[in-house]
Formats: structure tokens, sequence, C-alpha cells
């Protein structure tokens, strides 16, 4: 199952030396400190129009303030765009080396204080982790990359290979503003990446209950989704003499038969197949075998899989109903009643199909639709012996994590801002080097969100080594023959 990453070697390339990933005690404290100070800053998206704007400009003074070297080495340049987002451009020595781009955002979801143990934008470390919203989404990246720029450029580190680090300020709304439009500027200079990695997925730990190990998933793609209002009107009138049905019962007999009706099982065609034939024979017996044979037991494995929330969440489009409205005041039958839901779909299936799908189940006409945003599923990205981000990441992963003995392929169930780079590469890779246990994936977006201390320094490490694997990577030895 452990497949070597191929056409990568260890060694440096000619003339760069390898810098060890080693950081002082004072560094490290410095670190761990400049994250704290990161969460302390409340840049909260509350709405694609509303945003904590003061937070988000301080956010960009205090980058400035904690990472110097950074904002003071000629090899970078630094740009503000879409107000708040960041673009660094690192000019690499090598121009015939294709870029990359790291990307990560700052802005985060909101949090209500009385919920959390600690106050949500404290950033208090308490036996030795450090408490916050945006302590793994995603503010844990946005530092983790500017601060392992930071030490190799003090160590005076000169990549070879160019590379963007991008900053967005309003993922957690859309990235309208902020990824878009970097890509957007991107394309206008005529970049084109050899890959992009963004967050999106783990070192996932517990979430197969017969499966003991954690194993790295990177991410090649991610659900397409819909946004849907559901709307009901009816005549108003006094409640003393209510009609048989109202928009209210109308509205919701319609999303009690979208609950009570899950969309279709698409296990066999997506890549939550691949993952689990790259995990098979992680498991005990008789697991091992039922996974090694999916061409037998591919319907027995598909039911195993809507066990569990998140895994039900791979092998099918999944519909939550996130809003309901209706009514004014308790005499008063309203006129209409609505239902916004949040669709996540399946890569085997568009939109139209979903779509088609939902009106079928609702089946009543006097239920309106109002899309209010959609967008496929996203290209998968490749995944073999050639492909360059992936076999960088899988390189670091061994080197960083020796522990984790597989890494496979997956798919994303949320989406994140490289959806908006399809046009400047094929290779999007949603990775964080981070250990995510299902207690962890429910503090995201939810509460006591945290990081443990020594999480964030190897998650420093991790992209230390990456930056440096990205400069020694050397052509297999397969396509130096063709030449
Ligand atoms: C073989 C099964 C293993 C299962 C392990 C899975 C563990 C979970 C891993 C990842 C969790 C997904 C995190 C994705 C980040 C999503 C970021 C986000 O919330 N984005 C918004 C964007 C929207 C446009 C506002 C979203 O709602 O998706
Ligand atoms: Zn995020
Ligand atoms: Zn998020």
């Amino acid at each position: 199952t452990v497949s070597r990453p191929m056409g990568l070697r260890g060694k440096q390339q000619q003339g760069t030396s390898r810098i060890p990933s080693q950081f002082h005690k004072e560094e490290r404290v410095a670190m761990k400190e400049a994250l704290k100070g990161a969460i302390q800053i409340p840049t909260v998206s509350f709405s694609p129009k509303e945003s904590n704007t003061t937070a988000l400009a301080e956010f960009g003074e205090y980058i400035r303030k904690v990472f110097p070297t950074v904002f003071s080495t000629s090899c970078v340049q630094h740009e503000v765009v879409g107000e708040y987002s960041h673009l660094f451009t690192v000019q690499g020595l090598d121009p015939s080396l294709q870029p990359y781009m790291l990307l990560a955002h700052f802005d985060v979801v909101p949090a209500s204080e009385e919920d959390w143990e600690v106050p949500p934008f404290s950033g208090l470390e308490r036996d030795g982790f450090i408490y916050g919203r945006g302590t793994l989404d995603n503010k844990n990246s946005v530092m983790a990359i500017l601060q392992a720029l930071e030490l190799l450029l003090i160590r005076n580190y000169i990549p070879r290979r160019s590379f963007f680090i991008a900053l967005g300020h309003d993922e957690e709304v859309s990235g309208m503003n902020g990824a878009q439009k970097i890509s957007a500027l991107l394309q206008a200079r005529g970049i084109q990446l050899a890959f992009l990695v963004d967050e999106g997925s783990f070192i996932v730990d517990g979430f197969i209950p017969s499966l003991k190990k954690p194993f790295a998933m990177i991410s090649v793609s991610e659900k397409g989704a819909i946004n849907l209002m559901l709307q009901v009107n009816m005549t108003p009138g006094h409640s003393s003499a209510p009609p048989k049905e109202t928009s209210i019962g109308i509205l919701a007999a319609a999303v009690s038969r979208l609950e009570q009706a899950p969309m279709p099982n698409m296990f066999g065609s997506g890549s939550l197949k691949t993952t689990l034939q790259h995990l098979a024979n992680e498991f005990p017996f008789p697991t091992n075998l039922i996974l090694s044979n999916l061409w037998l037991f591919q319907p027995l494995v598909s039911r195993m899989m809507e066990r569990n929330y998140v895994t039900n969440a791979m092998v099918r489009t999944t519909i939550a109903l996130t809003m309901f409205n209706a009514g004014v005041k308790v005499n008063v039958i309203p006129s209409t009643a609505q239902a916004t839901m949040n669709i996540r779909i399946h890569p085997a299936q568009t939109v139209q199909e979903v779509l088609e799908l939902v009106k079928n189940i609702v089946a009543d006409d006097r239920v309106q639709f109002h899309v209010l945003s959609a967008f496929d599923s996203l290209p998968v990205s490749p995944s073999d012996d050639q492909a360059l981000g992936y076999q960088l990441l899988h390189q670091t992963i061994r080197s960083v994590f020796p522990e984790v003995s597989v890494v496979t392929p997956g798919i994303c169930i949320g989406n994140t801002d490289s959806r908006h780079f399809t046009n400047l590469t094929t290779g999007i890779y949603r990775f964080n080097p981070l250990y995510l246990q299902p207690q962890d994936f429910s503090s995201v977006h939810g509460i006591n969100e945290k990081i443990s201390v020594q999480a964030y320094e190897t998650q420093v490490k991790f992209i230390f080594e990456l930056i440096q694997n990205a400069d020694t990577y050397q052509r297999p030895v397969s396509d130096l023959h063709e030449l």
C-alpha cells in the first residue's frame, strides 16, 4: 500500500545547500506567540456583505510587524489585492522552473463567547494547546507559511523555484474579493502554476472505526455546491379561521420529504473507492479482504460508508437545511415561507442533475425554486508519479511524519479558495500537515477550536521542508532517458 514518491530524489540540487528544519528555543517561542497574536485579531466574515474590516486591515499591519524579513527581502514582492488580501511573489533563482503557490485564508467564521471554555479570540495557551477561532481554520496555515519563509530568509536561503503566497480575506464567504481577484491578477500577468497547495484535508485519525492507524489524505478534488432557496406563497389571513394548508406547512412537508429521501449513494464512481483501495492492507481481517475485492463487495462497503456523517458525505450529494424563515406574529398566517439549503454535490453528479432530483422529490408546484449560487465539483488533480505537487507533498509527509505509512488521494467535502485557481493550474492539492480526529473536526466552525503548540511547530517545519523540496525536484530518470 505504501508507494514511495517516484521521480523525486532526496538529494539537494547542485549549488543549493539544504537547511535543516531545526529551530532554536527563542524561535519556537516567537512562532507560537506570533500565532497567538494572529488569533487575537477578530477577522470575522459574517456574510458576503459584512466582515470586520478593521480587523482585516489590522491583520495586514500585524504580519508586517511579526515577519519583518519577509517584508524587507528583495526577492519577495508584496501586494495587497481586493483591499485586504495579500499576494507575495517570491522570486526564485531559476526562471526555467515553473512557479507554485501556497494558499491560505485569515478570515474566520463567527464564534459565540459563551459556548467556549476560553474566549475564542484570546489565543490563550492551556495544557500545550493554543485556543481560538482560526487555530485550525486557517490562521495556522497563514502564519506557518509566512513563518517558514521568514526562518528560511533569516538563514539566507534563496529559493530556486519562484512561488506565490496568497492569503485570502473572505474565504469563509466565497473568496470572490480575495482569492478570485488574486487569480484574475495572476492570469492577467500570464502566470501558470506548476501546482497549488491549500487547506482542506489532513492526516486523518479515527474517522473509520476499524482503522486504527492515521493516514494522510491529500484532496485532489472537492465537491460542488448549490445554495437553494425554496419558497411557498399562500394567501395570508387571520389565524382564528385557518385554511387546510399554510405556506409554512407546505414548505415544512417539502423539506421533510427531502430529508427522508437521501440522494443516491455514488460510492462506485468516486474517489473514496480509490482512497479505500490504498488503505485496504491497513485494516484487520476480514475488512482488508473486503476492500481488496471491491468488485464483489462494493454494495456492502458503500452501505458501511453511510454509517458515519463524514464518510456518508463522501459517497453522496448531501442536503443540509440551514435557514427557515416565516411568520411575523402569532395570530397572523403568513403569506410567505422560505427554506434555504446548502447542497454539496458528489463529483459523479452535476448541478442540473441534482436540481432535477430535488424537484422530483419535492413534487409540489406550489414550491418555488430559487438557485442562489451553484457550481459543479472541481476537476480531479493528478496524483500519479509525474504529478509534481502531489509527489512533493508525499515526499514531505514521509520525511516530517515518518510514522504515517499511507498517503492517499481523496476528496474534500467542503469548499476552499483553491477553486478560484483552476484557470492557473491543473494541480490543486488540499492538505494541511496536521493530525485531525473527529473531535477536532467538530471544533472547526464549532467550539473550542485549538491547535497544539507541537502541531503548529510541525506545520512550520513541514512548509520549511516543502519549499526546499520544491527547489530540489529532479525529473524522473525515466523522463531523462527519453530526451
Ligand atoms: C476515508 C474517510 C476519511 C474521512 C476523513 C475526512 C476528514 C475531514 C477532512 C476535511 C474536512 C473538510 C474541511 C474543508 C474546509 C472547508 C472550508 C470551508 O468551510 N469552506 C466553505 C466555503 C464556502 C464557499 C463559504 C464551505 O462551506 O465549504
Ligand atoms: Zn478554511
Ligand atoms: Zn472555514
